[in-house]
């Protein structure tokens, strides 16, 4: 991954762009979290996605009911024990959705230039003439000439599954539409989405409640992906919510911004919360074509000097029913990585596509292309001279630990943290080498029970480009005596050489606590 480093500012021999790369254990440091569903639910499709590189499992309650998504997530764990691949949990909400019902299922064929009514009647059918909704608002929230999109995945302009309405007419509760594109709407639900409307209904809707309160909690759920965060205080709220349900407290808010409400309180939205997910698939038609790259830059640049991960959605649709993605999207992926993102977010490629390993496997090769060109150098002079001085003892360390790194060509970084936010402070500095992030367990208290920490923070660095988690064995108590560093060292730096990252005679660098002092050390190895 480090070795034959490119840089783009400078010129490149062309030849040297077809050398064949190296094959590395870790298949990208950028992460990608998989949506699962109809087409990547058994044992052996999820062990697919998992050897391909999947790193966080996406389950969205927009589709399917719990004991669906329980049965997946059985064979989830049932597949990380074969593979021996760690994977997070995330659980998205469906939040401030607006849905189209389609109770008989039956195809509804819509023709350019005639007109369709929604209506907010949830009892009626639908038909080519009428879609009925699930919020009686619309009418009063839309007006003559605004747009409307409803499909399975939303519009991506050269698509016939999805639909593109202008308002014509407000009727009582009705919205009449002129359709402007032929298309034929399939499933029994579809999500609507009103550009640059505001929808008034809660960002964490009373079902979404519900599910976080049972299958959540039963499953300790790692992530809460908040569809349609578009305040600060969306996302204090959830927190309170998660807080009050035990290990939930412990649960990373990543909140998704997917319109323009979003887009305007980005800056406290990234304060309250753990992490961010750039929606594009709602926000890409929320804005202009031509302003998309712009808030993505913007956003991933905010999210890297807050050292906050962030999630990149919509970079392959074509794959859905594909084996190859299209040019455009091939580039779209390397630069989201040249950008600054942790991770890619695949939602129907794997939910419902046709090729959900072969996607992660071909996701996963383009950003590990596009970290080979990422230029660190100046990356991480943009991040030293945002953070100031003078920087917290803990900021100077995981930086020095970077650039020491990258000084004597180390393999990887080792990084024993019990937190987190140790090794999350090394990744932001983005250094060109893995980081193994120990995990140390802590012995902690609810006054109810006593219980080891340190799995939540293992699986949640799973979203985070560059961080490999293990988590040490709880006989390895979190104060850190000399003789416990030293016996946890050697089994992260076994653990490493297992896996084949770490080979005889390699550099590595080691960041820990030596008695009240954080050490960042530089060991040579022998064979
Ligand atoms: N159990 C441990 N043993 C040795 N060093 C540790 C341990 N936990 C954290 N460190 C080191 O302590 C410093 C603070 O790290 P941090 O992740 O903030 O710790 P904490 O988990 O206590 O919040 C870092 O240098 C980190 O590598
Ligand atoms: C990922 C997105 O949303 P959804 O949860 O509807 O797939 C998106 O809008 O890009
Ligand atoms: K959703
Ligand atoms: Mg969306």
């Amino acid at each position: 991954m480090h070795s034959s480093h490119l840089l783009l500012e400078e010129p490149i021999r062309m030849a040297s762009i077809l050398e064949p790369s190296k094959p590395s254990f870790f298949p990208a440091m950028t992460k990608i979290v998989g949506t699962l569903g109809p087409k990547s639910r058994s044992v052996d499709v999820i062990s697919g996605c998992l050897k391909a590189g999947m790193s966080v499992a996406r389950f969205d309650f927009s589709w399917h009911d719990p004991e669906y998504h329980q049965e997946t997530l059985e064979n989830l764990k049932a597949a990380v024990k074969l593979t021996k691949k760690l994977c997070a949990v995330m659980l998205d909400t469906v939040g401030a959705e607006l849905q189209v019902v389609n109770k008989s299922e039956k195809a509804i064929s819509l023709q350019a230039d005639a007109t369709v009514i929604l209506t907010p009647d949830e009892g009626q059918e639908a038909s080519s003439e009428l879609l009925p909704i699930n919020f009686d608002g619309l009418s009063k929230a839309v007006k003559q000439g605004d747009t409307i999109f409803i499909g399975q995945y939303l519009f991506t302009g050269s698509e016939t599954t999805s639909v593109w309405l202008e308002v014509s007419e407000v009727k009582g509760n009705d919205v009449v539409c002129v359709i402007k594109n032929s298309a034929t709407l399939a499933g029994s639900l579809f999500t609507l989405h009103a550009s640059q409307i505001r929808i008034d209904l809660p960002t964490l809707s009373d079902k979404d409640k519900e599910v976080i309160s049972s299958w959540g909690v039963q499953n300790k759920i790692d992530f809460l992906s908040l569809s349609y965060t578009r305040h600060a205080e969306d996302v204090r709220h959830a927190r309170e919510f998660l807080s009050k349900l035990g290990d939930l407290g412990q649960t990373q808010i990543f909140a998704k911004i997917e319109n323009i409400e979003g887009l305007n309180h980005f800056d406290e939205i990234l304060q309250e919360a753990d992490g961010i997910i750039l929606s594009r698939g709602n926000l890409g038609i929320d804005l202009p074509p031509e302003k998309v790259f712009l808030f993505q830059k913007a956003a991933l640049y905010k999210c890297n000097m807050a050292g906050k991960p962030a999630v990149v959605t919509r970079v392959v649709d074509s794959m859905t029913d594909n084996l190859r993605p299209t040019r455009a999207e091939a580039t779209d992926v390397a630069n989201a990585v040249l950008d600054g993102s942790d991770a890619i977010l695949l939602g129907a490629e794997t939910l419902r596509g046709l090729y959900p390993v072969e996607t992660i496997s071909i996701v996963g090769k383009i950003c590990a292309e596009a970290e080979k060109v990422f230029n660190q150098d100046m990356y991480f002079k943009k991040t030293v001279k945002y953070v100031g001085e003078p920087m917290t003892h803990l900021e100077s360390i995981a930086s020095s630990a970077v650039r020491a790194a990258i000084k004597v060509k180390a393999s990887v970084i080792i990084c024993f943290t019990s937190s987190g936010r140790a090794a999350r402070l090394i990744a932001k500095y983005r250094p060109t080498m893995p980081v193994l992030s120990v995990v140390i367990p802590r012995l902690k208290t609810n006054q109810l029970r006593w219980s080891f920490s340190g799995a939540f923070e293992a699986r949640q660095s799973l979203s985070v480009r560059g961080l490999f988690p293990m988590l040490a064995d709880p006989r390895h108590p979190a104060e850190s005596t000399s003789a416990t560093n030293e016996s946890v060292l050697k089994v992260a730096l076994d653990h490493g050489k297992a896996a084949g990252v770490i080979k005889p005679h390699d550099r590595v660098v080691v960041c820990q606590k030596v008695g009240d002092a954080s050490v960042v050390k530089i060991i040579e190895l022998e064979d």
